[in-house]
């Protein structure tokens, strides 16, 4: 099935377009986890906690580039797939072809990427030839230093934002969205009124202190989106020490999201 498909379809069954962000770091695993791979004992307990409020799951690639990474983010992709729920990796990938031909074959494993445009429409070429794959295209990033390069005028009084975003609806066959943070609202609201079409994966609530009511208000084309909190979910039990109160915390937080965001879709 194609990605957005199965994506609209996981949203129904789940009532929810929150994307749960697996990112593990090492210096912040509970120290009650410390079989074999860690990072995946992490991320087993976080989706058995997490899986019935999760639209899908974001591991980034960034915590998981080791050998060990690599195992552990296998495991735990076969495992959110057991639950029903699509993986969509964060990788943020972009290359010239040959390269990109090699990082394009990780969509064997998950459902869906990140992709970064700045090479241009050949690196990303690899990536969108793939019809049955989720390709998000960053846009319009969550930190502050979008601003240097993302907000700057292209002509046409255009944002070389807004010019990605228009080009990245011409590259879609039905199988690219766009990243927009919800730190930047008014912006969200530009590229949705240019690209109406388009699902938007939005990162930046939780941690990052992004908004979330324009997260979904502008996030979702025919109710399809993402609204991603990664640190926000799988640490809200940081405070305590007991294995099963440190995963009920993530669950609880993932199914206020779930709530929050609902109220607003
Ligand atoms: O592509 C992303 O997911 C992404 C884009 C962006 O603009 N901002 C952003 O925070 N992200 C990712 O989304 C996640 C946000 O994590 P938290 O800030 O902990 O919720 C991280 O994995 C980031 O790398």
């Amino acid at each position: 099935m194609a990605f957005f498909d199965e994506l609209a379809a996981r949203i129904e069954t789940a009532d929810s377009v929150v994307s749960v962000g697996l990112d593990p770091d090492p210096d912040r695993i509970p120290d009650f986890l410390d079989g074999d791979l860690p990072r995946w004992g992490f991320n087993r307990r976080v989706i058995d906690a997490t899986h019935e409020h999760a639209a899908c799951y974001k591991p980034n690639a960034a915590f998981y580039e080791d050998p060990d990474g690599w195992r552990a983010l296998e495991e735990t992709v076969a495992y959110a797939h057991g639950k029903g729920v699509p993986v969509l990796l964060d990788a943020k990938r972009g290359d010239i072809g040959n390269t990109a031909r090699q990082y394009a074959s990780v969509l064997d494993t998950v459902d869906a990427i990140t992709v970064n445009p700045y090479l241009g429409e050949d690196s990303l070429q690899p990536f969108l030839s793939r019809s049955d794959a989720g390709v998000f295209v960053l846009a319009r990033t969550s930190n502050p230093g979008a601003r240097d390069f993302q907000n700057l005028e292209v002509g046409n009084d255009k944002r070389l934002y807004e010019y990605v975003a228009q080009r990245a609806a011409e590259w879609s066959d039905g199988n690219v969205g766009l990243v927009v943070g919800a730190t930047a609202p008014e912006e969200l609201e530009a590229v949705r009124e240019l690209v109406p079409d388009l699902p938007f994966l939005v990162p930046g609530v939780g941690a990052q202190g992004g908004d979330a009511e324009a997260a979904v208000e502008h996030g979702l084309a025919d109710g399809v989106g993402l609204v991603n909190s990664s640190r926000g979910i799988i640490f809200a039990g940081e405070e305590t020490s007991e294995a099963s109160a440190y995963f009920d915390a993530a669950g609880d937080a993932a199914r206020r999201l779930k709530r929050r965001l609902n109220e607003y879709r």
